[in-house]
């Protein structure tokens, strides 16, 4: 029986890395798919496909319109991450010809409701793959190396238990916070010339809801695990990026502290 992975890789056209799980296709078990079943339901250990060692993955949570996207191109252009919004690939996918999750996901998008994880990982999986293949230059692209801004995901406790398993273990979670109020605003005026159909009051309403009930409970997981740096973004722009540049800078240096309020 092919598993639930595998169906969505096939209809995302996401082809199988070469180099994705090298220990387990050295396996001549491994190869049937049967047993590949078999093992995944007897929870053996799983390695991820990113190795962390190589791969650094900060993920940017925060409520809807708290500026996420706004500090991770600010970031991008500071450290030369790989931004991936999980938001920005999942509409690409609603638009993509042919896709069978097309009318799933638009809908999930309007009513603010979770898409499935499979999807939103497997793009991000091979969004990940795709930059990696291209072999940036800049620092942290070297031999192998990336660093990826993963904007808007995990939203959902299911997804980040996954991919940290699964996909690549996260090093830092930077949580963007403001008013709802604030951020009722800040959606509001980007409404005007964003296109996106989720930008109206009554979803917005909706986004803020699975927020707290969904997305909360994952911010306070990494809290567990003394991922999470909290910044303020109530302020300007400019001031949320000097926070937010800093806190990268010492994750780089490796001097970070954890579950702090930048
Ligand atoms: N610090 C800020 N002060 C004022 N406006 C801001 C600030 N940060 C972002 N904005 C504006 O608020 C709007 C939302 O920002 P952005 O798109 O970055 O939010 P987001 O958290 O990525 O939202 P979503 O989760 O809905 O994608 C944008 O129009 C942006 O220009
Ligand atoms: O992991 C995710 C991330 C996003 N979604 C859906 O997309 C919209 C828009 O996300 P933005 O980050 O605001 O661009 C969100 O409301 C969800 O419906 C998702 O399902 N899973």
């Amino acid at each position: 029986m092919t598993g639930v992975f595998e169906k969505i890789s096939e209809a995302l056209h996401i082809k199988k890395h070469p180099q994705e799980h090298e220990q387990k296709e050295e396996s001549a078990e491994a190869q049937s798919p049967a047993h590949a079943d078999a093992t995944a339901s007897a929870s053996v250990i799983t390695s991820p496909v990113f190795d962390k060692s190589k791969i650094t993955v900060v993920f940017v949570l925060g409520g809807p319109g708290a500026g996420k996207g706004t500090q991770c191109a600010n970031l991008v252009q500071d450290f030369g991450f790989c931004h991936l919004s999980a938001g920005d690939l999942l509409r690409a996918e609603q638009n993509r010809a042919g896709s069978e999750y097309g009318e799933m996901i638009r809908n999930c998008i309007k009513e603010g409701q979770i898409v499935p994880m499979e999807v939103t990982i497997k793009l991000l999986e091979n969004a990940m793959r795709a930059a990696l293949a291209e072999e940036r230059a800049g620092e942290g692209w070297a031999e192998g190396r990336g660093r990826f801004l993963i904007d808007g995901f995990p939203r959902k406790m299911d997804q980040a238990l996954k991919f940290d398993e699964e996909v690549c273990e996260s090093s830092l979670v930077m949580f963007f916070t403001t008013t709802e109020d604030e951020m009722l605003k800040r959606l509001l005026e980007r409404a005007k010339t964003s296109g996106r159909e989720d930008d109206n009051e009554e979803s917005i309403r909706k986004r803020f809801r699975v927020y707290k009930e969904q997305t909360m409970p994952v911010v306070e997981h990494y809290n567990e695990q003394h991922k999470v740096v909290t910044i303020d973004a109530s302020a300007s722009i400019e001031e949320v990026h000097e926070k937010a540049k800093t806190v990268v800078e010492e994750l780089f240096k490796g001097e970070i502290a954890r579950n702090v309020t930048a």
